[in-house]
């Protein structure tokens, strides 16, 4: 038998207020089993707002959030017992107490049974690398640890949907990591997730599906190539030139300017370039285009390559604000 498709968000709207202020409008998303669909926007876009109606903790003025299979809308309780929520920053535990008392208050307050209870503990500590920590008092824990007890509590249960607000913010680069890690070995084990982010190699990284999100409405979705199609660039072309070579820096920026995009940034004492080529140009083209500005000056670190997730979502920037 197949497992039923983990979160399934029909044309979400929400308004708040006196005024009816459009948060989130129209929004769809789908998350397999397994699969990792990330939700990225700017500040405000609505992607708290979406993961609060699809973690039944907000209604949605109107729409439809089914989770494993289950009208979440209607049946908020049931629906509840097949997903796990982790929040960025949260919270939450009692510092005095163990990680393992920790969630057995959790697996408590979750409904697991007395009898699975153990077991189940175990295996959320064992999931996210904490079984040696059991014991430990969470007042003790660093903040990845503490994050990645955040993550085991939504195990608990062994959810079919996981959604993650912001799940590494604020850590530190090695321990995101490691959190981005458990994340992926959820997904390996059938789990669907939706995650919010505003780290792009983390998306990058971890999504099957990207969804942008802009002003309350989903923009474009895909993989990387696809967000980059939409945003109309193709290959990237990265470079520095000395400081000492301001003059050549600036004439890139407005040869070049006048009908691509190009960044220019002071980094480490060079200037650093980038140049956001249309996707009809095919790497030759570039290269030409290039060396007619760049005259007999040859820039060691040139690499021409497919646009990342990040210079997609900056080209794009501008049609996401509200
Ligand atoms: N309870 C509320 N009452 C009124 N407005 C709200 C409420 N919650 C959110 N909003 C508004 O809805 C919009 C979407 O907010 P939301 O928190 O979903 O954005 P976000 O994409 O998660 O932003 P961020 O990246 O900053 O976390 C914002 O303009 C916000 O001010």
């Amino acid at each position: 038998m197949t497992s039923p498709t983990a979160l399934v968000a029909h044309a979400l709207r929400r308004e708040f207020g006196k005024s009816a202020f459009v948060a989130v409008d129209d929004v769809s998303l789908r998350v397999e089993p397994g699969h990792i669909h990330a939700l990225l926007g700017p500040n405000g876009a609505g992607k708290t707002t979406t993961v609060r109606m699809c973690a039944t903790l907000l209604e949605p003025t109107s729409g439809s959030v089914s989770v494993a299979g289950i009208d979440a809308v209607r049946q908020p309780h049931r629906a509840r017992r097949h997903l796990g929520l982790v929040l960025g920053g949260e919270l939450g535990f009692y510092g005095r107490a163990s990680a393992r008392d920790n969630l057995g208050f959790f697996a408590d307050l979750q409904g697991v049974s007395g009898r699975e209870r153990r077991a189940a503990i175990d295996r959320a500590l064992a999931l996210v690398d904490l079984a040696d920590s059991a014991d430990v008092r969470v007042q003790e824990f660093s903040r990845g640890m503490t994050q990645r007890l955040h993550l085991a509590r939504a195990a608990l249960t062994q959810p079919e949907l996981l959604l993650l607000d912001e799940p590494t913010t604020g850590l530190d680069p090695d321990i995101a990591l490691r959190v981005r890690d458990v994340i992926r070995e959820f997904a390996a084990s059938g789990i669907g997730v939706l995650l919010t982010s505003h780290s792009m190699p983390e998306v990058e990284e971890l999504a099957d599906v990207i969804s942008v999100i802009g002003a309350g409405r989903i923009v474009t979705r895909g993989n990387v190539a696809d967000i980059a199609a939409f945003a109309g660039i193709g290959l990237t072309t990265s470079f520095s030139l000395p400081a000492r070579a301001s003059g050549l820096a600036q004439t890139c920026v407005e040869r070049l300017g006048e009908h691509f995009t190009v960044k220019r940034r002071p980094q480490s004492g060079r200037w650093a370039l980038s140049v956001y080529w249309p996707r009809s140009l095919s790497r030759d083209d570039c290269s030409h285009t290039l060396s007619q500005v760049l005259g007999d000056v040859t820039p060691t670190d040139l690499v021409t390559r497919p646009a990342s997730l990040e210079e997609a979502y900056l080209a794009l920037a501008e049609r996401l604000s509200r």
